[in-house]
């Protein structure tokens, strides 16, 4: 790569929290731009003491310091797109989505952390409102896994049809543009099967089932993955396909570290032998 191409790499930021065990959040996110060769930028929204077996503690940062993250990044450097993750109370979240219009951020992936994979609730219900109403309808895509669909569509998944139905109302009722909802919290045939719905075109997207239990991070790096690919320039369609295959290796070659939920592999798909 010489000097002028690399004056041109594509640039994504993620708005999202630390994970001091490496598998999620920021440390996930950073990871994955860099394996698509995007330069990471970050806005680190709280602090968490984290691990293989779960979320310890969590320390906000002030709203204030969100805020002048992202501008720091964006009035200098420029972003092509930009992922949110855990973004914890109602006043982080009014003050991302406040900055992503103000910063007129485009091609914005927002992954809805509230419940984890295991069920536990992430965020309280202020802030589950705040991200319906302000920060939702903003996004170019929102990926909710099956519990944080169940939450957003108000009824229980259990089937590939629940899904369906789900997507196709959070579409109707929170005026996402599009809705992705993930099927790694499935049980059976629907595990690994996620549902893409537009508005128009309704898609089951499929891959191999990966069995391991070493799933730590994976909405993480399927959203930032997606967010990589929209800034290299993909279309969003093509973004979450080759997002869902990075994942899915990403999961075929994850790690067995911690007495959990090990992280996925981001980098060992480069290391196969
Ligand atoms: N065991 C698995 N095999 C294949 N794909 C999986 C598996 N577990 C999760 N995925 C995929 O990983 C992505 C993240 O989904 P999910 O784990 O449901 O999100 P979250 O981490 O937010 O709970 C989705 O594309 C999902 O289908
Ligand atoms: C700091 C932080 N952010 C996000 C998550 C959730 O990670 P995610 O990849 O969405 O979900 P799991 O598959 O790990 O449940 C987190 N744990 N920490």
């Amino acid at each position: 790569m010489n000097a002028e191409t690399r004056s041109k790499i594509p640039v994504a930021l993620t708005i999202a929290g630390s994970d001091s065990g490496g598998g999620a959040g920021i440390q996930a996110d950073l990871r994955t731009f860099a394996f698509h060769c995007v330069h990471g930028t970050s806005a680190v929204t709280c602090v968490t003491a984290q691990n293989t077996l779960g979320v310890v503690r969590v320390d906000a940062m002030p709203s204030e310091a969100v805020v002048a993250q992202m501008q720091a990044v964006v009035e200098d450097i420029g972003v092509q797109a930009a992922k949110t993750g855990m973004l914890l109370n109602p006043e982080i979240i009014a003050a991302v989505a406040q900055q992503v219009e103000t910063l007129e951020i485009d091609n914005l992936v927002v992954d809805p952390v509230m419940v984890s994979r295991t069920g536990a609730q992430l965020i309280d219900d202020d802030a589950i409102k705040t991200l319906r109403q302000q920060l939702i309808p903003q996004a170019a895509i929102i990926t909710p896994n099956r519990y944080e669909a169940q939450i957003l569509s108000g009824f229980p998944i259990n089937s590939l049809d629940d899904m369906r139905a789900a997507a196709q109302m959070i579409h109707r009722n929170l005026k996402a543009k599009t809705v992705l909802v993930k099927g790694g919290g499935m049980q059976g045939n629907a595990r690994g099967v996620d549902i893409w719905f537009d508005g128009n075109r309704l898609e089951i997207l499929t891959t191999q089932q990966v069995d391991t239990q070493n799933t730590h991070g994976t909405g993480c790096t399927l959203s930032a993955a997606i967010a990589a690919n929209l800034a290299i320039g993909k279309d969003l369609l093509t973004s979450v396909k080759q997002a869902k295959e990075y994942v899915t290796t990403a999961l075929a070659y994850s790690l067995s570290i911690g007495k959990g939920q090990g992280p996925v592999g981001h980098f060992f798909p480069l290391l196969r032998n």
